[in-house]
């Protein structure tokens, strides 16, 4: 069958014939492509069309796609069983390397996916605080776990749905919602509600409405906001760890949260999520304290040897360097062209993690995120997708460069966006 075959019979039994909604490509009305394989920097569509890759599996596909040490260390660890609901040595490993490489993590606990780590991480620090309200922003996204699915970007935002049915009034009264980038909504908030408020949660570069990059002070002003009021800080670095810098935001923007969440590149491609931070905190959870927390395939051995490896494979400075000038060298070649036919495009980069947004204006917030032309993003999507480059199915996600990316893979991707520039002036 083909990729519109598949669709369509995926569709009577799978809800919109997805397995998460922004797969469906409904916001760029195309429909998707069905992959079969992916390889370095690259995905292969069921009909055998070649792509270059720049959702990376949503981040985690840093290394390329297939490494090879990273599928034999999987195959080895199949041979040994694929899951023991036990402790293993595989995962204090990684645990061990997690709090050795990045600075306040003392303690972690392993979950199954970003979401699992970001719920619990608010469980954690409302039990903690013995506080109810916790402040997000307009835009980010967390998961799709209740307290989260309020204003959230990703998926939630093309779909028209910032804010889910299903989420009672009940949990969603006790999200405050702030705005990206301005620390007086998040003070406003904070005098509001005085001695109720147990943590503000941030993205510390939003990945969620596009990729927007925190200005500067505005993570440190969370810091002091969070010490003022005594609340957790909660920095959900599932897509920035080891994507923006090895030790993640922290070490580009030195602020120091009291809590930290992992996912995507730390399980190597595989199911995984992590939250930790201060010791004093992590303590409050089960089975040492009263926070309950637990999963059935928490610390899974083949998520564990994935995400070790993968991480030690990516632990080399000039790794982050070639992500930072790939990505740069993709940027900057974008604008050129949009500048030559006239054009309105704004890009932003941290790192091996960037945006762009059809419009001439600087975008800090979500607010200005969606006031960037979609209808031209949709057409640079469609023609980019039928021309062989794989970008991520709406306007508000960011792009992941990885290790696997070559300069001729970068030149290809610009000779097609040359075309669709030109159809787009
Ligand atoms: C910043 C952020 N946090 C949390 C999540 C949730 O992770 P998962 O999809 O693994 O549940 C995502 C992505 O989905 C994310 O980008
Ligand atoms: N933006 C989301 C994660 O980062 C996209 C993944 C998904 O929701 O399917």
């Amino acid at each position: 069958m083909n990729s519109q075959e598949l669709f369509q019979a995926s569709k009577q039994c799978i809800p919109g014939g997805v397995n998460s909604p922004v797969r469906a490509f409904n916001s760029v009305d195309s429909d998707p492509v069905f992959i079969a394989r992916a390889d370095k920097a690259y995905v292969y569509d069921v009909e055998g069309n070649q792509y270059v890759d720049f959702v990376g599996s949503w981040g985690p596909a840093i290394l390329g796609h297939n490494n090879p040490e990273v599928a034999s260390e999987i195959k080895k660890a199949i041979d040994n069983g694929l899951s023991f609901g036990a402790p293993t040595q595989i995962e204090l490993e990684l645990a061990n390397y997690l709090t050795n490489h990045i600075p306040n993590l003392e303690m972690v606990r392993m979950v199954s996916s970003g979401t699992e780590a970001t719920m619990s991480a608010i469980r954690l620090a409302r039990g903690f605080t013995s506080r109810e309200k916790i402040i997000k922003f307009a835009g980010c996204y967390h998961g799709h776990s209740d307290s989260l699915l309020v204003n959230a970007g990703s998926g939630a935002l093309t779909q028209g749905v910032p804010s889910s049915a299903g989420v009672t009034e009940g949990v969603a009264k006790d999200t405050l919602v702030a705005k990206y980038n301005n620390l007086n909504s998040v003070k406003e908030l904070f005098e509001a509600n005085k001695g109720q408020i147990a943590c503000v949660i941030v993205e510390p570069v939003a990945g969620n409405m596009n990729c927007v990059p925190p200005e500067e002070g505005f993570l440190q002003g969370l810091r002091e906001l969070c010490d003022q009021y005594g609340a957790v800080l909660i920095f959900d670095e599932v897509m920035t760890g080891f994507r923006v810098a090895f030790a993640g935001a922290q070490e580009v923007y030195k602020v120091n949260p009291d809590l930290i969440t992992l996912g995507k590149i730390i399980g190597g491609g595989m199911p995984v999520g992590a939250f930790g931070g201060k010791k004093e905190i992590m303590e409050k959870i089960a089975p040492l304290g009263p926070v309950y927390q637990a999963g059935t395939l928490s610390g899974n051995p083949l998520s564990m040897t994935a995400g070790l490896t993968t991480l030690k494979l990516l632990n080399k400075e000039e790794n982050y360097q070639q992500l930072k000038e790939s990505t740069e060298y993709l940027l900057t070649g974008l604008k050129d062209l949009a500048s030559k036919y006239n054009i309105p495009f704004y890009t932003t980069q941290v790192g091996g993690m960037f945006g762009f947004f059809f419009t001439d204006k600087e975008v800090v917030d979500l607010e200005m995120a969606m006031q960037a032309d979609l209808s031209k993003f949709k057409t640079f999507h469609k023609f980019m997708l039928n021309h062989g480059v794989y970008l991520a199915p709406s306007a508000f996600e960011a792009g992941f460069m990885s290790l696997a990316h070559t300069k001729a893979d970068l030149d290809f991707v610009l000779e097609v966006a040359e075309q669709a520039f030109a159809q787009l002036a």
